[in-house]
């Protein structure tokens, strides 16, 4: 029988009644890969078929239906049943031979065998969906891991030193140890709260810390690498029970035997056994119905997928040719061996009539780790693990390894002592042997009747041996058959009748498992944001308040700043616009020391008038500028101040104050602008004042002779100044009776004095003056110039403005240090504030994730438990 459509009905059960929301058409979309879920879906469910065991259409030799009556230990062609009464112990060989007896009861048996098969088909669609479900949970954590790292409590066991996360390197490690012959190895159970989801890390001496520097992200993968084995392994799992043929592998350490129990299992020499190490590519020995009823090899090369309809994927050998293929692991991946067995249902184990089984054997666990790690990979698509160990060896370092692995997923696995025959105290190599099988795995100790046989392989195919071997003869310490077909009796009851415990019980225990360490995981993750929710909150308690006064404190600052910044540019402007309007209007009071050496040297006289002027007016502007510097520079004193209020040294980048580069660029250059040419008119500047100033004449006061030049102007200016030449005379003689000024002199001087001395005065005066004055009111004239020049273009608005806005574009440096300064701060407590928020949201949603992941991984871990399977058989 294979997995073909016959075979889908045995398995393919309606469950009406059964688990609520059981069946594969209601369940939940697959969370694997479409490529296993279509594997598995390739078992269609069947109302029709739902008790019903069919072998092949390869069966052509045997009943096409075949039933068998496991209490009776017969078969018929009419009942349908895969069970027992439902007995929670193992019958063993007994249980064969007092079916004999009950004959008469067959309907009643035929009618629980329905009934157990039924309950079988429940529990394996149930735990289809469960396997589902726990898939959904990985996937879950593994979502929760890639956003939010899954914290993992690590172990602090030195001993754990030189243990690494694969599987290889630890296999690696483990067979490094047995040949050097070191002490037993240190489990890391007692250290894990996992069991599945158990991680090996690397412990660190140096540091003394666990896993050295791995961080968050290292451990996130390694997480994720452990959830990811976990999918694959729920994804053979699920592939197992939904499988209907039985894999048994037939393992243990080199030599021990494996080749000799297969061929005493088939009572024939199929497999080759020698001395040394032979077995090295892995055989699996199949019912030749299978293949047509043909005995051959097919011989899978490396790197092919075996098809048995497709004949690229293998080569075809003879049985008498596995001498020198199972040697051939360099060319071959598998040897899958077609024999016959002509002994009857009740007897061959291959060919039961019940279910297909499928033996492999494979190389010893210390050929090379290669094949150990195939070994192991192997180990979890197999049903049920036949272990061979030499009774002479007891249990190798790696055959231990192996058994814990393999107790952990399987739970219960067949021990086979063989080579017993060799030994001579046995009572003590049974005590030994048992000994060490407990830690191992506990289970199989605990029903050592059943699963631990001391046998001779070898004994049990001789032709001298008891042919019949009757498996409730006493036990006759394993030299000869007796004690084989006891082993041969419990190894059908295990997988025949006790295929709950056999198919199913491996995955229940397995999510059992699974679902305890999820729940584990999940409250350790949900302590943790728990305990770390108050912590976050009174930093956060602590940063918020931070924040708030670096805000206020920082608008407080530049405000500060700001007022400081306008005043001292405020200063500026007024000092400056006072500072040089007072030179403006004084520059051309006071003599500029400029000497005037006649008209020969008239034009250098006026370059360096001009020139004393301007530079007045440039030296007002300087001071003006000094002034502000040293404004500027206290005010840089004050804004660093007020900065330090607040900010240490460091967390203000001071901008170095250079005074001389201060108006180093924009300087004025007025004087580039003044109209520097002179004329002769500029040397003329006629005044009442300075007139007298040139006649030595003082001047009554200067409201008076301002008076009367401003009168003798307006008469010159209106033209009454030639009335008066006109007219003056004659009004002055008829007002004085005077005809003429001529008339009151002797006639001499009238004649001869008068006219040259008034000559004289009218003309030499003049020129006296103007001669006299005309380097003042050259002076007069170019301030006069200059100034005007000045308030046209607005001078001293234009200077002082600038000046003031050099003083607040410098002071708006250091403003900015302090302003760069607070802003950090404020940006330092609001991003701790802002991380802190985060954590917490965060904190919450993974306590929610965490907490509701555990009432639903708690209620499926209740649902599992309550899967009886012992009781179904
Ligand atoms: N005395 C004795 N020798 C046995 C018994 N079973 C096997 N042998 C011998 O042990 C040797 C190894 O047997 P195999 O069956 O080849 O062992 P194996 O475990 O398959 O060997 P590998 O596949 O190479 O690891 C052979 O020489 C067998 O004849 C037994 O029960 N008693």
């Amino acid at each position: 029988m294979n997995g073909s459509s016959d075979t889908s009905q045995t398995d393919s059960t309606d469950v009406k009644g059964g688990l609520p929301g059981s069946g594969n058409s209601d369940s939940p979309q697959s969370p694997f890969s479409p490529a296993s879920a279509s594997s598995v879906s390739s078992s269609p469910v069947s109302a029709s078929d739902d008790i019903t065991l069919v072998a092949n259409s390869a069966g052509k030799k045997v009943p096409k239906v075949i039933h068998y009556q496991p209490q009776r230990g017969t078969f018929d062609e009419t009942t349908a049943v895969n069970g027992d009464s439902g007995s929670s112990t193992f019958r063993g060989v007994s249980s064969l031979a007092s079916a004999a007896t009950t004959a008469s009861s067959s309907a009643a048996a035929a009618a629980q065998a329905r009934v157990s098969q039924l309950q079988y088909n429940h529990n394996r669609v149930a735990l289809d969906r469960s396997i589902n479900t726990a898939a959904e949970f990985v996937h879950e954590l593994r979502q929760e891991n890639k956003t939010q790292p899954i914290h993992y409590p690590m172990t602090e066991d030195p001993d754990l030193d030189a243990r690494l996360n694969s599987r290889d390197s630890r296999i690696a490690i483990m067979r490094q140890k047995s040949y050097s012959d070191s002490p037993e190895p240190t489990s890391t159970s007692e250290d894990s709260p996992f069991q599945i989801l158990k991680i090996f890390f690397r412990f660190d001496p140096a540091s003394g810390d666990v896993v050295g520097n791995l961080d968050k992200g290292a451990l996130a993968s390694l997480i994720d690498d452990k959830l990811s084995q976990v999918l694959r392994h729920l994804s053979s799992l699920k592939d197992r029970i939904d499988d209907t043929s039985s894999k048994v592998l037939v393992t243990g350490d080199l030599n021990s035997g494996k080749s000799a129990f297969c061929n005493a299992l088939l009572r024939r020499e199929v497999l080759p056994e020698d001395q040394e190490p032979c077995t090295s590519v892995f055989c699996e020995i199949i019912d030749a119905l299978e293949n047509d009823g043909v005995e051959e090899v097919h011989a899978v090369p490396i790197g092919s997928k075996y098809d048995i309809d497709d004949h690229r994927t293998f080569c075809k050998f003879q049985v008498s040719d596995l001498g020198e293929l199972v040697y051939e692991a360099k060319t071959y991946s598998l040897l899958v061996i077609y024999v016959k067995d002509s002994r009857p249902p009740e007897q061959s184990l291959l060919r039961n009539g019940v279910i297909d089984i499928k033996l492999i054997d494979a190389p010893g666990l210390n050929l090379d780790s290669y094949h150990t790690t195939q070994l192991y990979s192997r180990q979890e698509e197999i049903d049920l693990v036949v272990f061979v160990v030499n009774a002479e060896n007891h249990f190798t370092l790696s055959g231990r390894e192996f058994i814990s692995s393999a107790a952990n997923d399987k739970n219960l696995i067949f021990v086979v002592v063989n080579k017993f025959d060799q030994i001579k105290n046995k009572d003590r190599c049974r005590g030994m042997i048992m000994q060490q099988l407990q830690p191992l795995s506990p289970e199989t100790f605990k029903n050592a009747d059943e699963f631990v046989h001391f046998v001779s392989a070898q004994n049990a195919i001789k032709p001298d041996g008891d042919p019949k071997g009757d498996p409730d003869e006493p036990d006759n310490n394993g030299d000869g058959r007796p004690d084989f077909d006891r082993l041969e009796a419990s190894l059908r009851n295990f997988i025949l009748e006790k295929r709950s415990l056999s198919k199913l019980l491996p995955a229940k225990t397995y999510l059992c498992k699974l679902y305890d360490d999820i729940a584990r995981l999940a409250e350790i993750n949900e302590k943790l944001y728990k305990d770390s929710r108050s912590a976050i909150k009174a930093q956060f308690d602590e940063v918020s308040p931070q924040y708030k006064d670096n805000v206020q404190n920082s608008v407080k600052v530049n405000e500060a700043i700001m007022k400081l910044i306008e005043d001292s540019s405020e200063k500026a402007y007024d000092y400056s616009r006072a500072h040089i309007r007072e030179v403006i209007d004084g520059v051309g009071q006071a003599p500029l020391g400029v000497a005037f050496k006649g008209y020969s040297d008239i034009s250098r006289f006026a370059i360096s008038t001009q020139e004393g002027v301007i530079n007045r007016i440039l030296e007002s502007v300087a001071e003006s500028e000094d002034f502000a510097r040293n404004n500027t520079s206290c005010a840089i004193d004050d804004i660093r101040r007020i900065g330090r209020q607040y900010l240490d040294e460091g967390s203000m980048p001071a901008t170095k104050f250079v005074p001389e580069a201060m108006y180093s660029r924009k300087r004025d250059l007025f004087q580039r602008r003044i109209d520097t040419t002179f004329s002769f008119t500029d040397f003329v500047d006629p005044s009442l004042e300075s007139f007298c100033k040139v006649c030595g004449v003082k001047l009554p006061s200067r409201t008076i002779s301002a008076v009367i030049w401003a009168a003798f102007s307006k008469l010159w200016k209106t033209g009454l100044s030639g009335l008066v030449v006109m007219y003056g005379p004659h009004m002055f003689s008829t007002m004085t009776g005077i005809q003429s000024m001529s008339s009151l002199l002797p006639q001499a001087v009238t004649k001869k004095v008068l006219p040259w001395t008034v000559m004289g005065i009218c003309i030499g005066l003049p020129i006296y003056y103007f001669y006299k004055d005309a380097p003042r009111a050259y002076q007069r004239k170019v301030v006069k110039k200059i100034k005007k020049e000045l308030e046209n273009e607005d001078y001293l608005s234009v200077n002082s403005l600038r000046i003031s806005k050099e003083v607040r574009k410098v002071l708006n440096y250091p403003a900015n240090d302090v302003s760069i300064g607070l802003n950090a701060l404020i940006e330092t407590s609001n991003s701790k504030r802002a991380k802190l928020i985060r954590e917490m949201k965060k904190g919450e949603s993974c306590t929610e994730f965490y907490g509701e992941l555990i009432g639903r991984v708690k209620q499926q871990r209740n649902i599992v438990e309550s899967y009886d399977l012992i009781g179904v058989d």
